[in-house]
């Protein structure tokens, strides 16, 4: 049973907060092929700080990162940005506030293959009517390794440079809030620490706040917090983590599911199959 004073995982003491869940549900399909995705999570995002979001396969941390980015609609529940409600924003309203506070990294790049790589990157802004700070755009290009590349089209591109690109094009317009989705899954080790290195610098230097799903704890090892995702709910949270730490927490998931309350389900995994990223 909790008490008043205990601190319940996932929720912020004090302090800004980026975006916002409280009894946030999300249910796929109906009758007997309903999948309950999200289980009344109650979160804050804290501003200015790099939060990873972990859990078994299928424990719903995709849906969690959809949901709080708007991408995809609750079941019930609320969710805000900053001091936006987006829960019963209407599409248009929706499409601007992401266009205008949210930068998105995805496992599968979503790279327009008829534009070249700067025009990728500068693309979310081109559609805001915005301009890139020319500085900081140079910056990324340059961090990222891009310099020579920002010419070509993604088919012309291996797929760790392709992230890369996918990675500045959330970086570029400098948003509020990064939500980034295995960033570092496709890519050889070296530029997957290029991209958390990324990641953590916008965090330290220019106080943007990400939110990035991984299985890998060594990527975790470079966030302020973990959370911990089972079953549609968050479990636990382990703050400033080692990855092995993150590693030693995620055994436990396995082993002891009972003071969470539902052993797992069928075919369910510990998602601790990846090894350590680095060392
Ligand atoms: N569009 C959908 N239709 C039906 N079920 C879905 C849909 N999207 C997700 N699910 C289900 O919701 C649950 C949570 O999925 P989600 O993708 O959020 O998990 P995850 O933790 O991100 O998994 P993984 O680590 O494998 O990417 C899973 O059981 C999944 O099968």
């Amino acid at each position: 049973m909790s008490t008043p004073a205990e601190h319940v995982p996932g929720l912020a003491s004090a302090g800004a907060v980026a975006a916002r869940a409280r009894a946030l549900t999300k249910a796929y399909g109906s009758g007997e092929t309903a999948v309950l995705a999200l289980d009344s999570v109650d979160v804050d995002i804290a501003r200015g700080r790099f939060t990873a979001v972990m859990g078994p396969s299928g424990s719903g941390k995709s849906t969690l990162m959809h949901c709080l980015a708007g991408l995809d609609t609750v079941s019930a529940g609320q969710v805000w940005l900053g001091d936006t409600e987006i829960t019963g924003l209407k599409e248009r309203e929706l499409t601007r506030l992401r266009r205008d506070r949210i930068g998105f990294m995805f496992q599968s790049f979503n790279l327009i293959p008829t534009l070249d790589a700067l025009e990728n990157i500068t693309l979310p802004m081109d559609i805001a009517g915005r301009r890139a700070d020319p500085e900081w755009l140079d910056r990324v290009v340059d961090t990222l390794g891009l310099r020579d590349r920002l010419r070509h089209r993604p088919a012309q591109l291996s797929g760790g440079q392709q992230q890369r690109v996918a990675c500045a094009r959330a970086l570029a317009a400098r948003p509020d809030l990064i939500f980034a989705d295995e960033p570092t899954g496709n890519l050889d080790s070296r530029a997957g620490l290029e991209v958390l290195g990324i990641l953590r610098e916008a965090v330290d230097e220019l106080g943007q706040t990400v939110v990035m799903v991984t299985h890998d704890p060594g990527a975790a090892a470079h966030s302020d917090l973990v959370l911990f995702l089972a079953d549609g709910r968050i479990v636990d949270e382990l703050g400033r983590p080692s990855a092995e730490a993150v590693l030693e927490r995620m055994k436990r998931f396995d082993v002891i599911r009972g003071p969470f309350g539902r052993p797992p389900g069928p075919g369910r995994s510990a998602g601790t199959g990846r090894p350590v990223g680095e060392g």
